[in-house]
C-alpha cells in the first residue's frame, strides 16, 4: 500500500522522537507562557498527564491500518451488495491549530468476493482520527486504505465535521459542519450507485 496514506504526517519514527521528559517540558513551557504556574500542587502532574492523553488521542500514527484491514472475509453466502457502516463517531484533532474536530464518518463499500469485518471500518476511521488532520485528507485516506487493502469495486467516504477551530476561536460558528466525500471505483463511475448511497445515508431514519 501506499507509504503516503499509511504513514501521512509521520515524519517521526520511534527512534528519533523525542523523550517523554522533552514532551513533559514542553508542556510545562506551554503552561508558563499561557500565564500559569506550573510549580503550583494541582499543576505539578498535569505535564505528564498531558504526554499520557497525547499518547492515546495521537495513538494512529503507531498503528497501520494494512494491518487491521488484513483479515477479511469470503464466506458471506453469495452477498454482493453494499455494505454501509453509517454514524462512526469520532474525534481528531486539525493539523492548523491542533483543536478537535468532533464528527461522525459513514463508510460504504462494493465487495468483490470478500469483505471485512465490520470493527475494522471504525478502527480504520479510529487509526486516520488519531492523527493531526485536515478533514478532506482524512475523509481521501480513509477510502484509500480500504481501495487498496481490500480491492473492491468501489468505496464512499462521507465525513461529517465540526471543527472546534471555527466553533471556539477565529470566526466562532457554532454548530457549523463541513461535509467531505470521497468516491472510488464503481461509486465514482455510477451515478445511481452514488445516489443509493445518499439515499441509503439519509433515509434510513
Ligand atoms: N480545508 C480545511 N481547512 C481547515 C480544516 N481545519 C481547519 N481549517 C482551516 O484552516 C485555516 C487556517 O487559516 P489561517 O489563516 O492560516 O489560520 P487562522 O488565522 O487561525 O485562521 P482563522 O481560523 O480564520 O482565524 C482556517 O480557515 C481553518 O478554518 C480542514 O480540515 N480542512
Ligand atoms: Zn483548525
Amino acid at each position: 500500500m501506499d507509504a503516503v496514506v499509511t504513514r501521512i504526517g509521520s515524519a517521526n519514527t520511534e527512534a528519533n522522537r523525542p523523550s517523554q521528559k522533552d514532551a513533559e517540558d514542553a508542556v510545562r513551557t506551554l503552561l508558563a507562557w499561557a500565564g500559569e504556574d506550573p510549580t503550583r500542587e494541582g499543576l505539578l502532574d498535569t505535564p505528564k498527564r498531558v504526554a499520557k492523553a497525547y499518547k492515546e488521542l495521537f495513538g494512529g500514527y503507531d498503528e497501520d491500518p494494512v494491518e487491521v484491514l488484513g483479515r477479511t472475509f469470503e464466506e458471506v453466502a453469495g452477498y454482493d451488495d453494499m455494505v454501509l457502516v453509517a454514524d462512526i463517531p469520532f474525534f481528531s484533532h486539525c493539523e492548523h491549530h491542533m483543536v478537535p474536530i468532533i464528527g461522525k464518518a459513514h463508510v460504504a463499500y462494493m465487495p468483490d468476493g470478500r469483505v471485512l469485518g465490520l470493527s475494522k471500518v471504525a478502527r480504520v476511521v479510529d487509526i486516520f482520527a488519531r492523527r493531526l488532520q485536515t478533514q478532506e485528507s482524512m475523509t481521501a485516506q480513509i477510502a484509500s486504505a480500504i481501495d487498496t487493502t481490500l480491492a473492491p469495486k468501489g468505496v464512499a467516504v462521507m465525513i461529517d465535521a465540526e471543527h472546534m477551530c471555527m466553533s471556539m476561536r477565529g470566526i466562532k460558528k457554532q454548530g457549523s459542519t463541513t461535509l467531505t466525500t470521497t468516491f472510488t471505483g464503481d461509486f465514482k463511475t455510477d451515478a445511481a450507485l452514488q445516489a443509493r448511497f445518499m439515499t441509503m445515508l439519509y433515509g434510513r431514519k
